[in-house]
């Protein structure tokens, strides 16, 4: 079986990829790093280390690389042959990986499965990919499945003289949504289900919606780790808050055992402390105009729970967000300059699509205003 992943970053390599190459898939990552795509080349291998007190490792191997932007050809002529495309980019390089991808579809003599995949953290990030897929491609067979899914393992940028060696946390979690798959295909340890919408709520407004106050409120006190920031009491006690407000949201949404709930999101904070991760407020805040966008891990999990009492907690990591700024992240410049020129209130505004008349932005404005 053969996979293309865009995106051999952090958790292309760490998590996608490894479970992949462990499923019997030979992967072809294709990135636009070409000191990343040489060594896949050249190497055909990394090694994946586990952030625990063993540090294990084991070896991914059957890898090739593909140059995003200078091998169109052998990267359409991949897709064509290949029965699995998975994405982890990011949401905002969605658009840009779409035309090729269109490429390798149209390419495709015989009706034979593809499927489709964008692990990203977004609400049914794979239905935008396929969006911007049909704005380049005549028509979309219907023996190409296109399936959103749910992502969790955490995986930090740690520097290593070893461009391609990762390590990743030893929990994870990849939940695909199944009755959108064609064919008879494996996806190893993937976790395939009929309703997705739970699982990717659950995990995006708990995992990502404490990781990120964690790191705003770390960044505002100078922690340079999430772990640094969660050893600060105050800290922890705002993401445990965060974590109750958006709890009550997705327990009345989704009909959650509020026992399993808590134990849910007691095992996510345990995470956030593993002393093994090396992970940074930086990375983890990373992308603050995405990150306050209407249907992200802060404003719309917010913005429910405003309609009915005062999400203080997330106000207040939405306030940090708005204060946000990490040295290598243009998201963090933009969002300066926006506050630069409109005000903090008018910027949250504009990058969270939310009108005045929302409870969630009256409060955020007399936090502002404190
Ligand atoms: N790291 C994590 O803990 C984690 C966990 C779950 C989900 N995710 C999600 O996975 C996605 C990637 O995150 P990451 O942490 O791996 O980021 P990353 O920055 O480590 O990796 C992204 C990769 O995409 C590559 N890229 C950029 N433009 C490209 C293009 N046009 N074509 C091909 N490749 C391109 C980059 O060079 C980089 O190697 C994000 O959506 C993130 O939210 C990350
Ligand atoms: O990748 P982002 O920027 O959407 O969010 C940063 C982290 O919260 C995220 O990467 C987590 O580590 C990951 O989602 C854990 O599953």
């Amino acid at each position: 079986m053969n996979a293309v992943h865009f995106g051999a970053g952090n958790i292309g390599r760490g998590f996608i990829g490894a479970l992949l190459q462990q499923a019997g898939y030979s992967v072809t990552f294709v990135d636009v790093n070409e000191e990343v795509i040489n060594a896949l080349k050249s190497r055909r291998g990394y090694t994946v280390t586990i952030a625990s007190e063993e540090q294990s490792s084991f070896q991914v191997d059957d890898v090739d690389g593909l140059n995003s932007l200078t091998e169109e050809d052998e990267v359409i002529a991949a897709i064509t042959n290949a029965d699995l495309v998975t994405t982890a980019v990011g949401p905002n390089i969605l658009p840009r990986i779409a035309p090729v991808i269109a490429k390798g579809i149209e390419k495709r003599i015989t009706a034979t499965p593809l499927n489709i995949i964008a692990c990203e953290n977004a609400i049914r990030a794979t239905s935008t990919l396929k969006s911007y897929v049909l704005e380049h491609a005549t028509e979309v067979p219907d023996w190409i499945g296109f399936a959103d899914a749910a992502v969790d393992r955490i995986v930090p940028s740690v520097p290593s003289e070893d461009v391609l060696a990762v390590t990743v946390e030893p929990f994870f979690e990849w939940v695909v949504e199944a009755p959108m798959l064609v064919g008879d295909m494996s996806l190893g340890e993937a976790k395939l289900v009929d309703e997705l919408d739970p699982y990717l709520e659950r995990k995006l407004f708990t995992v990502n919606t404490g990781h990120a106050a964690a790191a705003y409120a770390g960044m505002k006190q100078g922690k340079m780790r999430i772990v640094d920031a969660m050893l600060d009491h105050d800290i922890e006690e705002h993401v445990r808050g965060a974590l109750r407000e958006t709890s009550t949201v997705l327990v009345e949404d989704y009909g959650f055992d509020e026992d399993e709930h808590r134990q849910y999101a007691e095992r996510i904070v345990e995470r956030y402390k593993n002393p093994y991760l090396q992970d940074t407020v930086a990375r983890v805040g990373r992308g603050p105009i995405r990150k306050l966008g209407p249907n992200d891990r802060l404003v719309k999990p917010a913005k429910a729970f405003a309609r009915k009492g005062n999400p203080e907690h997330l106000v207040q990591a939405i306030v940090n967000a708005l204060e946000f700024y990490a040295d290598d992240d243009p998201e963090s410049e933009q969002l300066r300059a926006l506050i630069e020129e409109h005000g903090a209130y008018e910027a949250f505004l504009n990058v969270s699509a939310l009108s005045e008349d929302e409870p969630l932005a009256q409060l955020v404005k007399q936090k502002l205003s404190l």
